[in-house]
């Protein structure tokens, strides 16, 4: 099946129609300035598509989600400082719709002239982007496509969710896939079909549910997989340990267990813990057996980091996504640095996904061209190495 694709779009001419162009513009904000965002490269990722169509004199409907609202306006997932951003590094004005689909959505995109660019409020302050239910999927979707003649998606790091903007939106008007999502799906298609050996997925982050899914199927495809991050103490927990209030999926242990019985998953010998989840806490390194009652595990410890660097020296092939603990506190950003840097020195082909990860690279001053690609979706990028269909990217196929 063939995609048409943003140059099919801009051959047909789009000066004059509304183009709607889902975005992954969810980006990390500093945990000490929540108003404040701490890197900005989803944002930038996206640009190139959108100056094509601006330049091209499209009226450019941009539409994004922020963190995970639960359905209904919450000011602390807004996207208006995003939209801030997003104007100044596309060097024109981007004219930011305090709701989603409401008066001031259709007022916005009523105005728009040729070349100017709308940033909707976040879709997910509607229940109909993530409903489970088609019909309530369906009207949103509806309400959406009205704003467009045609639509982008540009969106890799959402192309895993069946959402309205990303599932149901494309099935209502001409699709065309963007540039990001295009060369996102080229490289880590190199890592689906036969990736030189060994091949080691390295997987951290706090999305823990949602990438115990993953591991199962991606387990038969690797020769081994290192865990950190806050999904490692599910695993810890499934060894036998306590985890004291460290992040923990009580209804996985079991999942974890057979897991490990695999053999192929390493998980951390040591631990940095904290009193509190601050900068300023109580911290301790601790053998991954010791964790305190009242602690929680906020970083991998030092002969983790040496474990699993000696474990990245071999390899030929290397995934990772998700921080090995809380990067953006300075006492629990080592582990992530010390993996990171292991990764940089692999001999072989080496990708880095996922919205903070790619953030983690550049918070700790890595050089991004160490690594083969640097991609700004994680869990995207983990389902597609899986093998899944992304509902993202089979809408397009339609
Ligand atoms: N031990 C831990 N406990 C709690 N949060 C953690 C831990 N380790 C990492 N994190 C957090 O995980 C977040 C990133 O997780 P995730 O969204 O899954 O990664 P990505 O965006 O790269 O896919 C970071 O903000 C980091 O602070
Ligand atoms: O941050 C994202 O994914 P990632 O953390 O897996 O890279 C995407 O914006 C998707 O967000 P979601 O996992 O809340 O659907």
């Amino acid at each position: 099946m063939t995609i048409r694709t943003l140059d099919d779009l801009l051959s047909e001419g789009v000066a004059g129609r509304r183009v709607l162009v889902r975005a992954d513009l969810n980006v990390p904000f500093d945990k000490a300035n929540p108003s404040v965002i701490s890197d900005d490269g989803r944002i930038r990722a996206v640009l190139p598509t959108i100056i094509a169509l601006r330049d091209a004199g499209a009226r450019v409907v941009v539409m994004s989600h922020l963190g995970r609202p639960k359905g209904a306006p919450d000011p602390k997932y807004t996207l208006a400082p995003v939209a801030v951003r997003f104007s100044e590094l596309l060097g024109s004005p981007v004219v930011f719709a305090d709701d989603t689909v409401g008066a001031s959505a259709q007022d916005a995109v009523s105005r728009l002239t040729d070349g100017g660019v709308v940033l909707l409020e976040n879709l997910r302050f509607n229940p109909g982007e993530t409903s489970k239910d088609e019909a309530e999927r369906g009207a949103f979707a509806a309400q959406l496509a009205a704003f467009g003649d045609a639509y982008v998606d540009d969106a890799f790091g959402a192309v895993h969710r069946k959402h309205a903007s990303v599932y149901d939106v494309p099935a209502l008007l001409p699709h065309y896939a963007g540039g990001l999502v295009l060369r996102e799906v080229e490289v880590l298609s190199t890592l689906t079909g036969n990736p030189e050996r060994p091949y080691v997925v390295v997987l951290g982050g706090s999305k823990v549910s949602d990438k115990l899914a993953v591991i199962q199927a991606l387990l038969p495809k690797v020769d081994t997989l290192l865990i950190g991050g806050g999904m490692c103490f599910t695993f810890l927990k499934a060894l036998g340990y306590e985890v004291g209030k460290s992040l923990l999926e009580d209804d996985q242990v079991d999942t974890c267990r057979d897991l490990l019985a695999s053999g192929k998953i390493k998980v951390p010998t040591d631990v940095v813990v904290a009193d509190r989840f601050a900068a300023d806490a109580q911290v301790d390194t601790v053998t991954a057996d010791a964790i305190p009652a009242e602690w929680l595990g906020l970083d991998i410890g030092p002969d983790t980091v040496a474990a699993f660097a000696e474990v990245l020296g071999t390899a030929k092939t290397v995934f990772w996504n998700g921080p090995m603990g809380v990067f953006e506190l300075a006492p629990f950003a080592a582990g992530t640095r010390g993996v990171a840097e292991a990764i940089t020195k692999v001999d072989g082909f080496t990708v880095v996904g996922g919205g903070d990860s790619a953030a983690a690279v550049r918070a700790l001053g890595l050089d991004e061209s160490a690594f083969g690609h640097i991609s700004t979706g994680g869990g995207a990028s983990l389902e597609y190495l899986e093998g899944k269909t992304l509902p993202g990217v089979a809408a397009l196929e339609k």
